[in-house]
């Protein structure tokens, strides 16, 4: 057996934990296919509703079970009054991605089924989930807004009715096909963090709504999921295409992070920014969104120039959503609506070929000693004659 110091992967990078069979990321072709068709093709020809289906059957649907899917769908879209009245509750301080966090831990706390580890179930929770996160995150928009909810509405499909509900009405075709574009897209990425974070709480055997809300913390954080609002946050601080190669020169200096750049898996560009930045042009030439793409395409052209790092999925959903008229705290609540269906997916998957999550770590702390006395731990005078790390000055000290 091999001595010496551990082999340790920071992050995990390039280590295999698993297998899945839900989506296959292919770093050297820059592909993704979902159960094996490519994600190019699946969001310029069918639904969301198809792909969530693909993702959790494995197959796509015939007519007659796409219908049977988005009328079960459509009829678990409504939250109860009580519901609606805790998530009123939580301060307007906090961010869009808690309440939905919270929202989906209180939707555990009222399925009498959530305890129950059934495989037959839990297509029926995912569904639920799938259903009312939409209708979660327009409330909590139009909340913060001062502007009262707005119901679902059956007739209209899952895209159509998350614009109903947050604005009153349904956009022109662009930019509805943009939006169905990015959930299509958002969907499924094998072991991305939030996904893995997923897996790891229902390894341990925890139910589904735990295992979403720890995903959803994860998606939260600006190195992943969250890099779409910093992207905007970013480009409004640009804010004139004339500006943003230098600011992309500056921040590189400055040694900081540009969002929405770069990725763990792909270093030659990601498979799905192609389609996804097709989508936005589309739909930024009906908004006038001109001056969006012109800072997009000066600070693409910069970053492969400076450092050859390509943008993720994540740079051109900013803007795209900008311009669709959402709130910058938004952007990651609309990821999740669409990785929803890939989060549950694997906690499926996770639960039939279970094994406890446990990776080990290199020790690198102090050697192994005796605990001090108390005489010398917990008196003034003990505490002169004690050396090392442990007297080292503590907040408490
Ligand atoms: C849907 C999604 O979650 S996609 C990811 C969304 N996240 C972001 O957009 C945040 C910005 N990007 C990043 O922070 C990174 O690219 C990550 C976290 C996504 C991937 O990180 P890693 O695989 O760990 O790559 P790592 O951070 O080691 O980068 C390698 C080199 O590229 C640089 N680099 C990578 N991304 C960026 C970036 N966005 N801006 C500036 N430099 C970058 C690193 O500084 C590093 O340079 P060095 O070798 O000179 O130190
Ligand atoms: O795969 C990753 O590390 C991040 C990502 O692009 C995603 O989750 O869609």
């Amino acid at each position: 057996m091999a001595t010496g110091a551990p082999d340790i992967r920071k992050g995990l990078a390039g280590v295999v934990v698993d297998s899945t069979a839900i989506s296959k990321v292919m770093e050297e072709t820059n592909s993704l296919t979902y159960r094996g068709y490519p994600v190019q093709e699946l969001a310029t020809t069918c639904s969301f509703e198809e792909v969530a289906y693909l993702i959790w059957h494995g197959e796509l649907p015939n007519a007659e079970q796409l219908r049977r899917f988005m009328e079960s769908e459509r009829a678990r879209r409504g939250l109860t009054r009580s519901q609606i009245a805790v998530l009123g509750r939580l301060p307007d301080t906090c961010h869009p991605m808690d309440t939905l966090r919270t929202a989906v831990s209180l939707l555990g706390t009222e399925d009498p089924e959530a305890e129950n580890p059934d495989p037959a179930l839990a297509l029926g929770k995912a569904l639920d989930l799938m259903a009312k996160l939409p209708t979660v995150v327009a409330l909590d928009s139009r909340r913060r807004r001062g502007l009262d909810p707005i119901a679902p509405n059956p007739r209209l499909g899952f895209a159509e009715n998350f614009f109903h509900m947050c604005f009153g009405e349904v956009p022109e075709p662009e930019v509805l096909r943009c939006f169905e574009i990015s959930l299509i897209l958002y969907a499924e990425h094998s072991f991305n963090a939030s996904t893995f974070t997923a897996r790891v709480v229902t390894s341990t055997l925890s139910d589904m709504y735990s295992a979403v809300t720890a995903a959803i913390g994860a998606l939260k954080g600006s190195l992943h999921g969250g890099a779409n609002e910093a992207v905007m946050h970013m480009m409004l601080e640009i804010g004139d295409p004339g500006r943003a190669a230098t600011w992309l020169k500056d921040a590189l200096r400055d040694k900081r992070k540009v969002m929405g750049f770069g990725h763990r898996v792909y270093k030659h560009g990601d498979s799905r920014v192609p389609t996804m930045k097709q989508a936005f042009l589309a739909m930024a030439a009906s908004r006038h969104g001109q001056k969006w793409v012109e800072i997009y395409d000066a600070l693409e052209r910069t970053m492969l120039e400076e450092k050859g790092i390509h943008p993720n999925l994540d740079f051109p959903t900013g803007p795209a959503y900008y311009l669709m008229g959402f709130d910058i705290p938004l952007f990651t609540p609309i990821f999740v609506m669409s990785r929803i269906t890939g989060w549950t997916a694997h906690i499926i998957e996770q639960a039939q070929a279970n094994a406890l999550i446990r990776p080990l770590s290199a020790y690198i702390g102090a050697e192994q000693r005796p605990v001090p006395s108390a005489a010398l731990r917990l008196t003034a005078e003990g505490a002169g004659r004690l050396a090392g790390p442990s007297r080292a000055p503590g907040p408490d000290a």
